[in-house]
């Protein structure tokens, strides 16, 4: 039986924390060990863009709600706390950090996002890095990815309303079942540096949560049930 917390119980995050590395401005690189660790266990991130905050809020929730113990999967709730604490999509040196992974398609330049959903055109521009992994955030993590191994990845993002998952996985279709989220191959644009195609890369499985533009305080309704049965799925 999986054991939640009542709501008054739910307000501290009292969970084991581990620090992998440094932001830009110096934060802490975060993750929470999931305490059911085993070969089977996946990894789930949020706060790569730092202004996606509904699902970055409802997993913490989701973290503060299921008993740790009950816990399989591994989390980093901000994998940019840079651009959370500035409101920012991009770190704190304008890098889109979801273009700077060391994909083989990883490519130097600009790139471009859109404003918010009612803006028409994808024009807003930051950069990609300097290099691939140019940025202490993006090399950090996949340090330690490298170091856990886990099986699977799913990445939190939002407002694209979606459950993108290019390898067809078990997790995929069971996060389009309790999300409602229709299940897509691709979001419909390239994204090249970007942590889906370094998973590729590797083979490592990576499911993208898109969730749809919503407030932080109708997602911790809507989805916090997904979350909890996430944070202790099995296949
Ligand atoms: C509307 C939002 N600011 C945004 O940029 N939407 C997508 C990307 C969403 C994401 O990265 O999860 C876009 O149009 O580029
Ligand atoms: N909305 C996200 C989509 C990510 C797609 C995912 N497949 C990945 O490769 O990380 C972005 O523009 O960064
Ligand atoms: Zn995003």
């Amino acid at each position: 039986m999986t054991l939640l917390y009542p709501r008054p119980l739910r307000g501290a995050l009292e969970v084991e924390m581990t620090r992998y590395g440094t932001s830009v401005l110096g934060a802490p690189l975060i993750w929470f060990p999931a305490a059911q660790a085993d070969s089977d266990s996946g990894l789930v991130l949020a706060g790569t863009h730092g202004d996606e905050s509904a699902a970055l809020v409802t997993l913490s929730c989701a973290l503060r709600t299921l008993h740790s113990a009950h816990r399989r999967h591994h989390v980093v709730l901000a994998v940019n706390p840079d651009g959370c604490q500035l409101g920012l999509r991009a770190n704190a040196r304008g890098v889109d950090l979801n273009r700077n992974f060391p994909a083989a398609n990883w490519q130097s330049g600009e790139t471009v996002y859109r404003w918010n959903s009612a803006a028409e055109a994808r024009d807003v521009r930051l950069s990609t890095g300097g290099r691939a992994a140019s940025e202490p955030e993006t090399a950090a993590l996949c340090q330690l990815i490298h170091q856990l191994r886990p099986a699977w990845v799913v990445s939190l993002h939002e407002p694209l309303a979606c459950i993108d998952d290019p390898q067809q996985t078990p997790i995929g279709e069971w996060l389009a079942a309790q999300t409602g989220l229709t299940r897509v191959a691709s979001v419909g644009y390239s994204t090249p540096g970007s942590f889906g195609s370094w998973c590729a890369d590797l083979a490592l499985p990576c499911v993208t949560v898109e969730l749809p533009p919503i407030s932080t305080d109708e997602a911790t309704e809507r989805y916090l049930s997904a979350f909890t049965g996430l944070l202790s799925w099995r296949p």
